[in-house]
């Protein structure tokens, strides 16, 4: 794994410096709007939870879409794995992943068999979707080894559903850090690099999304393979989320503006995505999230 991270480090060298400099207004339409819509994993990360909240979380999903069976559904409901089994119930009808934080979110602190053992859990439960958590502290001493195994024998046990790997950006130090810990979850496995599990701050942020873009870029150039990207934690207002999709078509281009490759994880942001569309649209959806 070092040779690897050594191999992309000029890489990361040779970035542009971060300027900060997009656009937001010019995506201001109910189109993008809409499409943001359909990347949102939209979460529930309480220790409030219950089996009675997911359901009926699941319940106002259902309502809205039978009402609204012109907007777009979102990519996924994300949840702690003891409430895989109600998504599978509750959401039998709608085409939304079944999405949970496992292996020991949000530290990651706990056994590798433990971590393997709730994940298959979850899966048995009926989640398709693993987000989980990069050992971070061991990342940090350099255990490069040691947490690229780890994300390897969690995507064995995975039957083909996505995994997706938060690097914990705002705990990373700096961005050679976040370049490296996102070549190592690429090469190790992850069909998504995520930011962050938004119970740590600072949460996601546009630099640490656009250094992740520029090496999941780099990646793509290298080995041919497309690698998602989940921007997540503390993103809540309209503005925040076209900032993340302008950096994302920046970067990457259109072709990553998909559920399949973009993704922000939140628990705040539908409701006021729904009110600007409203606005722009001239309707009223209730806030129903
Ligand atoms: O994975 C998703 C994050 O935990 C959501 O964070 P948030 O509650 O700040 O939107």
């Amino acid at each position: 794994m070092e040779l690897l991270l050594e191999k992309f480090k000029d890489q990361f060298h040779q970035l542009p410096e971060y300027n900060g400099n997009f656009e937001i207004t010019e995506y201001r339409s109910p189109e993008v709007l809409k499409k943001i819509f359909s990347c949102i994993d939209l979460t529930s990360l309480n220790s409030t939870d219950s089996t009675a909240s997911i359901e009926d979380f699941c319940n106002r999903l259902n309502a809205f879409h039978h009402k609204n069976p012109e907007m777009p559904l979102v990519s996924a409901i994300c949840v702690y794995p003891v409430f895989a089994g109600v998504l599978k119930s509750r959401l039998n009808k709608l085409d939304v992943k079944r999405a949970v934080v496992a292996g020991g979110f949000p530290s990651s602190q706990t056994f590798l068999d433990l971590k393997v053992q709730e994940i298959k859990k979850a899966l048995e439960l009926g989640a398709n979707e693993v987000d989980i958590v990069l050992s971070v502290g061991e990342f940090l001493e350099g255990n490069y080894s040691f947490v690229a195994e780890e994300i390897k024998t969690i995507k064995s046990v995975l039957e083909g559903h996505h995994l997706k790997v938060i690097l914990e950006t705002g705990a990373l130090k700096n961005n050679q850090n976040i370049w490296d810990a996102a070549i190592l979850s690429m090469a190790s496995g992850a069909d998504f690099i995520k930011t962050s599990t938004g119970k740590l701050s600072p949460a996601a942020t546009p630099e640490a999304v656009w250094v992740m873009s520029h090496a999941i870029k780099i990646w793509h150039k290298e080995t041919g393979k497309k690698v998602g990207l989940k921007a997540a934690g503390g993103i809540s207002t309209t503005e925040d989320s076209l900032l993340y999709y302008s950096i994302v078509k920046n970067v990457l281009g259109d072709d990553w503006l998909c559920p399949e490759l973009f993704r922000i994880g939140a628990s705040r942001l539908a409701n006021n995505l729904l009110s600007d569309l409203a606005v722009l649209e001239g309707k009223d959806f209730h806030q129903p999230f």
